[in-house]
């Protein structure tokens, strides 16, 4: 059984005098343990794909199945990670960390400590006691996947968690993600407008429509590529052929536009 499956989902916004249909009859499906990316024109309805699965959008029609249960709301099984990290400028790193924990009432000395090991396994232990503003950007970002995370959801939304960073700390955070994501075993959705992090992040990209968005392509990534961490996998021979066929489709959109 697929672990996210969405069927025929659509989503307008309605408002006084106006509506905008965002999200045209989209279906696809989800295995445990798949990295999904998400690219397209702007605007196209990336990020609202993204809130519809999170539960904090629903669907005009249509169903989103997650573990075969209907989203119908957020929930604790799903993570958000973000291009800013919202880590809270008044808590310390290991507050902000912990703050998820601590709302959902789940705080244990266990549960602290395990948080507190991701951070040292991203290289921040020497960094729990300090603000956010004492660290970088990249820094940051590890802190919020941390945070993210240590409430144990099973899928993660990351919307464009890297396209604030500097190009060389982007890299090297594509390859700390995608390690991270891989050995927790999680299910993650990535939304980016960089066609060669959708490749090198990914099992299967997912190429939308101008707007409103619908499934124009779904490309299924090569087993050599899926093999390499991203920075080997953008150095790899295949690379630059995908990058091509993915870059032709998307200027085949333009040309339509
Ligand atoms: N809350 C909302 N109310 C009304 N319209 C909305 C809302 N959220 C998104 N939209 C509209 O839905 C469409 C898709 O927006 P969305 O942000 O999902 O696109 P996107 O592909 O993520 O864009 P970008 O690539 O520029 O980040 C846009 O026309 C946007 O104006």
């Amino acid at each position: 059984m697929a672990f996210l499956e969405l069927k025929n989902v659509e989503k307008t916004f309605f408002s006084k005098d106006s509506l905008n249909e965002a999200i045209r009859n989209i279906s696809f499906s989800v295995m445990e343990g798949e990295f999904i990316s998400i690219i397209g024109p702007s605007g196209c309805g990336k990020t609202t794909l993204l809130s519809l699965i999170s539960g904090l959008v629903l669907p005009t029609t249509g169903k989103i199945l997650l573990d075969g249960k209907e989203i119908q709301r957020p929930s604790p099984e799903t993570g958000y990670m973000l291009q800013q990290d919202y880590l809270f400028p008044w808590l310390t790193i290991e507050e902000n960390i912990t703050i998820g924990l601590k709302t959902m009432g789940n705080l244990t000395e266990t549960t602290r400590k395990r948080a507190l090991l991701l951070l040292k396994q991203l290289g921040l232990a020497d960094h729990a006691a300090k603000y956010p503003n004492q660290l970088s950007g990249g820094m940051r970002q590890r802190a919020a996947l941390v945070r993210m995370l240590s409430t144990g959801p099973k899928l993660l939304l990351l919307d464009e968690p890297f396209s604030a960073l500097d190009y060389q700390t982007k890299l090297k955070l594509e390859d700390l993600v995608f390690s991270t994501i891989k050995e927790h075993k999680k299910t993650a959705i990535l939304v980016t407008h960089d066609i060669g992090e959708a490749l090198v992040m990914s099992d299967r990209v997912i190429l939308l429509s101008h707007s409103p968005g619908s499934i124009q392509r779904i490309f299924s990534i090569p087993e050599e590529l899926k093999a390499l961490i991203p920075f080997a996998a953008r150095n790899h021979s295949a690379y630059n052929k995908w990058f091509q066929e993915v870059w032709k489709e998307l200027e085949s959109l333009e040309r339509k536009a």
